[in-house]
């Protein structure tokens, strides 16, 4: 039998895998895909991209195509029992460089990304092939697969990523656990195009009589869900006419407009793997975690896992550090996918309620917060998702740092800069794939020692100093320091992040999570700190 090698192998061609690949080409990494579908399924799935995957996209050179075909700022209403919105979600803020509530169409996002593989010839995406098994040894991982022909090939790879959704086979024949609950209701959930209700938002309807979910989507498409009561029969439920008489109760007789697309009945699961990763292999996506809808939070934690994946394993397989910081994606993003899987399953809790009493309680409490001003600011700018931190890891926190409040840990803000040629851009483009080293107001390669210079050029680090904008100086009395790019801080945005940080250097990791913040004296100390978990 046939033997091929490549260094990462990706099992799983959804929009995360394929995401992931889009990094593997930047990186330059050899990477085989492997999709056991030919083509891409012809109905949208997964609907909601937040700010921050859509940063991940931004990060693989697909955001701005992808997000021609999403409607952006959708925002998000909840109504109660008498079917009185009781709170909208709609948040203004672009903290991360993007809308923070976006409605895609999972098939042409997916055809977008795919498109973007053609940029590397060093990715190679097999449509129709299929992982029969998986070993590994401390040194490579090889795969029996079988092609769209029938024929069978082993595939031999330093590193694979597992992003073959909740059923995962390789999550299977690692005999790694998948730790939770399937919810008992089941759900039908009904995508209909030709849609013309006045309605452009998602739409929670926590009505006891039968809880309901009603999105917009893109081109003239609208997506309904109803849970299912036990006594249910499930197959009749799927029934186009039952459908239609369902959504006539909530549109009248332009249900009769509609084309109903797709009819799926659905259950809720809420589970985690009980490591993301074992050796050289990495669970990334629904092969990690599977959340329950209602915090619009699927796909978004799978892009997570994507962009906190794609530098550790282009750095690994191109030598630069040891296989056992992969150890780090599992102690960096299990615990906020779980959390995120929390906060689905209590919204799921509180929004799904059927006994009519509770439902009135939560209705009168819910009312009673209306009065209550942090509270409904909480819910209308969405800060009641929590946010990732990361606190062990590849991370470093000072010795007085305190956790919760650091900005150490947390995702770097992304506003837009401008470069020397005088061109507005946005922050992440400057930083560039890998680690970047910035200086408010100060030069950060200035201290830097020559031990630290070659090690984190290994990486492709680049230094760049921010300079306070209407400073009243041309580009060219300001800083030119060699090895240094200069940007200035159009919106004073990034003045204000180093204020609130109170140092002058920070430093981002690949994913643009914050490394370490410190003063230009103690540079040399963050660096030497992040090199020795990196070394
Ligand atoms: O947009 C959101 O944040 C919630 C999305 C949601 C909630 C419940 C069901 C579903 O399919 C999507």
């Amino acid at each position: 039998m046939e033997t091929q090698k490549t260094q990462v192998v990706i099992v799983g061609g959804g929009p995360n895998g394929i995401t992931l690949a889009n990094y593997m080409g930047m990186y330059g990494i050899q990477t085989v895909v492997l999709e056991a579908s030919e083509e891409i399924l012809p109905y949208p799935r997964a609907v909601g991209m937040d700010d921050e995957a859509m940063r991940v996209l931004q990060g693989a050179g697909l955001a701005d195509e992808a997000i021609k075909d999403m409607i952006r700022n959708v925002p998000l209403r909840y109504y109660n029992a008498r079917g009185v919105c009781f709170a909208e979600v709609k948040p203004k803020t672009a903290q991360y460089g993007w809308p923070m509530r976006n409605i895609f169409m999972q098939q042409l996002t997916e055809a977008t990304m795919r498109e973007g593989l053609q940029r590397f010839d060093n990715v190679d995406l097999r449509l129709g092939h299929t992982m029969e098994s998986i070993s590994q040894t401390d040194d490579r991982v090889t795969l029996e697969v079988t092609d769209n022909t029938g024929k069978a090939y082993t595939l031999e790879a330093d590193f694979v990523v597992a992003s073959d959704g909740a059923r995962s086979e390789v999550r299977k024949q690692l005999e790694i656990g998948y730790t939770g609950i399937t919810h008992e209701a089941k759900w039908v959930v009904v995508d209909a195009a030709n849609d013309k209700l006045n309605a452009p938002y998602t739409a929670l309807h926590a009505d006891p009589s039968r809880p309901f979910v009603c999105i917009y989507l893109p081109y003239q498409y609208r997506r309904w869900e109803f849970m299912l009561f036990p006594h249910e029969n499930e197959e009749e439920m799927c029934q186009e006419e039952v459908i239609r008489k369902l959504i006539r109760g909530h549109i009248g007789d332009d249900v009769d407009d509609l084309d109903i697309v797709r009819i799926r009945a659905y259950t809720h699961n809420s589970r985690v793997a009980d490591t993301f990763t074992k050796g050289r292999v990495m669970l990334c996506g629904d092969a990690a975690h599977i959340t329950p809808p209602w915090a619009g939070q699927g796909l978004n934690s799978g892009l997570r896992d994507v962009v906190n994946i794609a530098w550790k394993v282009a750095a690994a397989a191109k030598g630069r550090i040891p296989v056992s910081v992969l150890n780090t994606y599992d102690q960096e993003r299990r615990g906020h996918a779980t959390d995120l899987i929390a906060l689905a399953d209590n919204m799921g809790a509180v929004l799904g309620m059927t006994n009519p009493i509770l439902a009135g309680i939560r209705d009168w409490i819910f009312k009673a917060s209306d009065s209550v001003d942090n509270l409904r600011e909480h819910l209308v700018e969405f800060k009641f998702k929590p946010k990732a931190h990361i606190t062990k890891g590849i991370v470093h926190h000072e010795a007085d740092e305190i956790y919760p409040d650091s900005l150490v840990g947390q995702l770097f803000i992304q506003p837009d800069v401008e470069t020397a040629d005088g061109s507005r851009e946005k922050f992440d483009e400057v930083q560039g794939p890998w680690f970047s080293v910035i200086g408010f107001r100060t030069n950060p390669l200035a201290n830097v020692s020559e031990e630290n210079k070659a090690f984190w050029a290994g990486l492709d680090t680049r230094y760049i100093q921010v300079n306070r904008s209407k400073s009243g100086f041309s580009y060219h009395e300001r800083l030119q320091a060699e090895g240094v790019v200069s940007v200035e801080d159009v919106d004073h945005t990034l003045e204000d992040w180093f204020t609130a940080a109170r140092d002058k250097i920070v430093i981002v990791r690949p994913d643009r999570f914050v490394a370490a913040i410190c003063s230009p004296s103690r540079l040399n100390e963050a660096l030497d700190a992040l090199r020795k978990q990196l070394s």
